[in-house]
């Protein structure tokens, strides 16, 4: 699903209200139809709502669903949030239906006097701004948001919490912003959704498809957008009837140091359940009775040292190359990765420890060859970037540097973002809370490797990888819960995951 600028959307109504055609007042009922068939499925009659209402198309909807509601019978309070005497058309004609009806109370707030009392168990619909708001809000706005946010009210926001920009929110004071528990967005989520610094405004967000034009859809640009398991299914390649373990590929697997050997475990274990045909995992010599004992299915090269990662086998004998979990830090190691970096020509996954070492030795970020995949969680990411001015800041480094450098990155974290030398960036919805936990990571590097070592792109790589990690840790997470859940339930569970994509 393509995720578009709050600019597009205009645009996007101008051509569906133009080429279905439907009048934008009717595209509004549809809308409202739709929020109203949400909440009617949620909750039961004698539930009250408080709806507040903006003078814009936001605050339309508002009104629209107010006299939905009053009409099946649910007991209504609009407020009118009187900020300027001018109503968009839309929500002028709403506001004279829902007069005409007259069966929900309306009242108007010009001071914060003129607000209700928040009782228990009352349901706030926050209409006040949408997808149109240009600036923060003004301050008897903000009081409004702040009374909303301190009432112990569920609250439910049209389209977008009023006071969040969908996209940058680097110079807006999130306390400002109405915190919902839940945000019904129309078609399409909103880029701020997807960062987890918004998450407390946006809480848990739904689509409600209102019949924009596909054609527009179809057409129109945009360089996000959230992935899902159909999209998925078309990337994958399927195992052939005369095929043999070359066929998919050697990989080798550079992790583990003295005290982290349980890294090369996961990666390595992860590796071999997602379809790779040979795995080497190179690891210092005192991992050697572990890692044959704990996965038999992997060869073993060993590096001269005891403890950590100093040297690397010849690389024309693999077809994909993974390196970082657990692999430490220390002097020998960086001067190793150098090396692997200029010279390596294969297939390239880059995780953990290899990436703090990058961080802290800016220079070798030149010698990433083109198509590496890199997989940092926000604090690598720092350590490779510097501190961002916020989420939409740190996607744009993000995004700039695949471009600018062809690789691809894969910053870690609910709705992980996979960006490409295209400048693109994929969003990815499968995961769970339970997954942020050592050697998470691990195992999705060990994923990747696979799919790389069986002769998928990067970018291929990246997307099936970080999808098919979530929705093993989404099935995990089913059968044990979130809080008990450790990074080898992931391994465990990927069979069922390979199981249902394949099917
Ligand atoms: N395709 C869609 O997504 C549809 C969207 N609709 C609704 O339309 C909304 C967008 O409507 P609008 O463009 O009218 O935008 P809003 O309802 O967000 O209101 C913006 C209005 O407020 C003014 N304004 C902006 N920031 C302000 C601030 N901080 N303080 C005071 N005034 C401010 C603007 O100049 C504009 O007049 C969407 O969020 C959605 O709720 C629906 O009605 C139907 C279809
Ligand atoms: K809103």
């Amino acid at each position: 699903m393509k995720i578009f600028h709050s600019k597009q959307i205009p645009e996007i109504d101008a051509y569906t209200i133009k080429n279905e055609p439907v009048a934008s007042i009717d595209l509004m009922e549809r809308a409202s139809l739709k929020l109203c068939e949400w909440l009617i499925e949620r909750y039961h009659q004698e539930q009250s709502f408080k709806i507040f209402v903006g003078p814009g198309n936001n605050g339309g909807d508002g009104l629209a669903l107010a006299r939905l509601l009053s009409e099946a019978n649910f007991q209504v309070e609009v407020y009118l949030v009187k900020i300027t005497r001018h109503l968009s058309a839309d929500c002028q004609m709403n506001l004279d239906r829902l007069k005409i009806q007259n069966s929900s109370s309306i009242s108007e707030i010009s001071s914060l006097v003129d607000l209700p009392i928040f009782s228990k168990g009352t349901i706030v619909i926050d209409a006040l701004f949408g997808s149109g708001l240009s600036r923060p809000l003004d301050d008897l706005v903000k009081d409004i948001v702040k009374t909303i946010n301190d009432a112990d009210v569920e609250v439910i926001s049209i389209d977008i919490p009023s006071g969040l920009f969908g996209e940058d929110n680097s110079s807006n004071d999130l306390n400002n912003c109405v915190h919902a528990d839940y945000t019904l967005s129309f078609e399409f989520p909103k880029l701020s959704f997807l960062f987890p610094e918004n998450a407390e405004c946006v809480g848990i967000w739904e689509t409600l498809p209102i019949g924009l034009h596909p054609a527009v859809i179809e057409e129109m640009e945009s360089p996000y957008q959230l992935i899902d398991e159909n999209y998925i299914r078309s990337l994958l390649k399927t195992r052939l009837r005369f095929s043999h373990k070359g066929t998919y590929g050697h990989g080798l697997l550079i992790s583990g140091s003295y005290g982290k050997m349980g890294a090369a475990i996961l990666a390595s274990k992860a590796c071999l359940r997602s379809g790779i045909g040979l795995l080497s995992t190179h690891i210092p010599r005192l991992g050697y009775d572990i890692l044959q004992t704990a996965v038999p299915e992997s060869m073993v090269s060993i590096d001269r040292s005891d403890i950590i990662f100093t040297e690397y086998p010849n690389l024309e004998n693999f077809d994909a190359i993974g390196i970082g979990p657990g692999i430490d830090i220390k002097c020998n190691s960086i001067r190793a990765l150098e090396e692997l970096l200029e010279e390596c020509d294969k297939p390239l996954v880059l995780d953990a420890d290899a990436l703090n070492i990058i961080g802290a030795n800016q220079e070798m970020k030149k010698y990433l060859p083109k198509g590496t995949i890199l997989t940092p969680h926000i604090k690598e990411f720092e350590r490779l970037f510097g501190e961002c001015k916020g989420p939409f800041d740190r996607n744009e480094k993000q995004r700039n540097f695949s471009k600018k450098q062809s690789v691809v990155m894969v910053l870690k974290g609910a709705f992980t973002a996979i960006t490409d030398e295209n400048g693109r960036c994929y969003f990815n919805p499968t995961g769970n809370p339970g997954m942020a936990t050592a050697g998470s990571g691990d195992v999705l590097t060990g994923i990747i490797l696979s799919l790389l070592a069986q002769g998928y792109s990067s970018l291929h790589a990246a997307l099936v990888g970080v999808f098919i990690h979530g929705l093993a840790g989404d099935l995990a997470a089913d059968e044990y819960g979130e809080d008990a859940l450790i990074a080898s339930d992931i391994i465990s569970f990927l069979p069922q995951a390979w199981k249902r994509i394949k099917s």
